[in-house]
């Protein structure tokens, strides 16, 4: 028996990466000769995570890699054919499990490449094709895509904090929520901006960098501190980084210098120390002047100590001197927000003759929980400096007008004309019928990408407390049309 595997990457077969209504419903469309009728699904959320005031797109590749390998092994069909109902009969029949044996993945996805910076509402993911298998798919993209985008969000914060140039380090692993947790976490946070991993399995499966100094523990096992940081100078003589908090932080420091001091006459340099306690602005201040009056001024300083980006941008504010950031439990864990609420709606779904699409929607109570019909694409018009303006959610079955207005789907009475011309669309093509058409970047790749993405959002949409909004509204026709359907589907009870 092969040990569980931690990854949709590596994994014969995932397809039980579901919630059961999944296959209870798949089973009913199936039993009312509903199973190929054409579907459409959006996944979007609908709030930026960490009150901010955008997400960065994540989780693409690994939802690719789990449809592409979407199938029902035998070991599967096994387990789904021993449940039962209360009254002891199979849960699934033979037929059904045949059914599912021989099915292949046929849909057409459309989505937004990972690293773009994404708003409420839009579609980050456009699935059409059969509603048995559309359906299916529902549970694994939104736990792959959920996961992934808050994490890429999160590490953007922290790089955001952190500025161009200072070096972030992720040592999240051991607080993480399980491995799969620490590896997707570690995955996620390179993308969303973080320069490299204590992950070593991370290292290995996603080739993301992987950094780190020692612990405690290394200067606790040796009969002093000079002896413990000799020790490790030998281990590593071109790649160490000092951990001086064990006793005395400061005397810790100058243990490190006199410990650099005999590196260099060896020819070798001290890669810098970790301050791991106490007031890090102060310490990290008396630390770089002790290093640089040692004749040390590019031995680098790193902080940790449960860092976030309020914390760190703080710090920064008070002067501190750290240059580097290690950053774990609140960076992995998305500290202060446990989930991204991304769900997965049905938009249009063809007619029983197959010659219409019939457009779907879920009412709420609130408006802004009530669903976007229509088959969406999201157009972003951009300034000349090429940076987001304004993004626009159209129905692409229906013809645009020639003058183009967005309207807020929260508040219909904030409109905006569109007069810019230049804009990009955002959902791409992925898969066409069941086969890949695209060729998905590298995670560096992805990595690039969304730091030019957030560095081109304006400052004010990007800072921490009670940020800007960004326009994003419905093309006018689409409006109407919403609107429309919900004054349809709504029950008109007189007063
Ligand atoms: N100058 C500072 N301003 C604001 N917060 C700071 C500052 N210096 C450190 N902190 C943060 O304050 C929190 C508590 O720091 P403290 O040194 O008390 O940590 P600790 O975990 O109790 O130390 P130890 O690891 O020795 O137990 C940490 O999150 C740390 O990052
Ligand atoms: O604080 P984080 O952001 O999670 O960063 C990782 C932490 O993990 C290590 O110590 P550990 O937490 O194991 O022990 P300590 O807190 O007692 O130093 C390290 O020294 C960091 O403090
Ligand atoms: O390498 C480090 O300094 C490290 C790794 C994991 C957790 N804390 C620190």
């Amino acid at each position: 028996m092969n040990p569980a595997p931690l990854s949709g990457l590596y994994a014969p077969s995932l397809s039980l990466v579901t919630d059961l209504y999944q296959l209870t419903m798949a089973y009913g469309y199936w039993q009312q000769g509903m199973q190929d009728r054409e579907a459409v699904f959006h996944l979007y959320f609908r709030k930026a995570p960490f009150q901010g005031g955008y997400a960065v797109a994540a989780g693409l590749a690994l939802a690719v890699d789990w449809m592409e390998n979407f199938h029902f092994s035998e070991d599967d069909l096994g387990y789904l054919g021993s449940l039962q109902g209360s009254k002891g009969t199979p849960m699934f029949p033979a037929a059904f499990l045949q059914f599912l044996r021989e099915l292949k993945f046929t849909c057409s996805v459309e989505a937004v490449a990972e690293g773009t910076v994404v708003f409420g509402n839009e579609p980050l993911i456009r699935v059409q094709g059969p509603l048995l298998q559309a359906q299916l798919l529902e549970t694994a993209l939104l736990t792959l895509v959920n996961f992934q985008t808050l994490i890429a969000t999160k590490a953007a914060r922290i790089r955001e904090a952190a500025g161009p140039t200072d070096q972030v380090l992720e040592f999240g692993l051991r607080r993480a929520q399980g491995f799969d947790g620490g590896l997707g976490a570690s995955r996620a946070a390179y993308l969303g901006g973080v320069d490299a991993t204590s992950n070593v399995l991370a290292g290995q499966r996603y080739g993301i960098p992987v950094k780190g100094t020692h612990a405690h523990s290394w200067v606790m096992a040796f009969e002093d501190e000079p002896t413990a940081f000799a020790a490790y100078a030998k281990a590593f003589p071109d790649d160490s980084v000092f951990l001086v908090d064990t006793y005395d932080t400061l005397e810790g420091v100058r243990h490190a210098i006199s410990v650099a001091r005999q590196m260099r006459a060896d020819g070798h340099e001290l890669g810098g120390i970790r301050l791991d306690s106490g007031d890090l602005a102060y310490l990290s201040r008396e630390a770089r002047a002790l290093l640089d009056e040692a004749g040390f001024p590019k031995t680098r300083i790193v902080a940790s100590n449960d860092l976030e980006e309020n914390l760190i941008t703080s710090l920064k504010l008070q002067g501190a001197r750290i240059d580097t950031w290690g950053v774990g439990t609140q960076l992995v864990t998305a500290f202060n927000q446990a989930a991204l609420g991304g769900v997965y709606k049905l938009a249009a779904l063809r007619n029983a003759d197959n010659s219409a699409w019939d457009f779907t929607l879920k009412l709420s109570e609130q408006l802004a929980k009530t669903s976007i019909p229509g088959i969406l694409q999201v157009r972003r018009y951009l300034n000349d400096k090429g940076h987001p303006r304004a993004d626009m959610l159209y129905n692409t079955t229906e013809p645009l007008p020639e003058q183009l207005t967005i309207i807020d789907p929260l508040d219909p009475t904030r409109r905006r004309p569109i007069r810019s011309t230049n804009f990009r669309e955002l959902l791409e093509p992925v898969f066409r019928q069941g086969r890949r058409i695209l060729d998905l970047p590298t995670l560096a790749e992805s990595r690039a990408h969304a730091q030019r993405e957030v560095q081109s959002l304006d400052p004010s949409i990007r800072r921490f407390l009670n940020p800007h909004t960004y326009p994003v509204g419905l093309e006018e026709n689409l409006n109407t049309f919403r609107t429309n359907l919900i004054l349809e589907k709504r029950p008109q009870r007189p007063a």
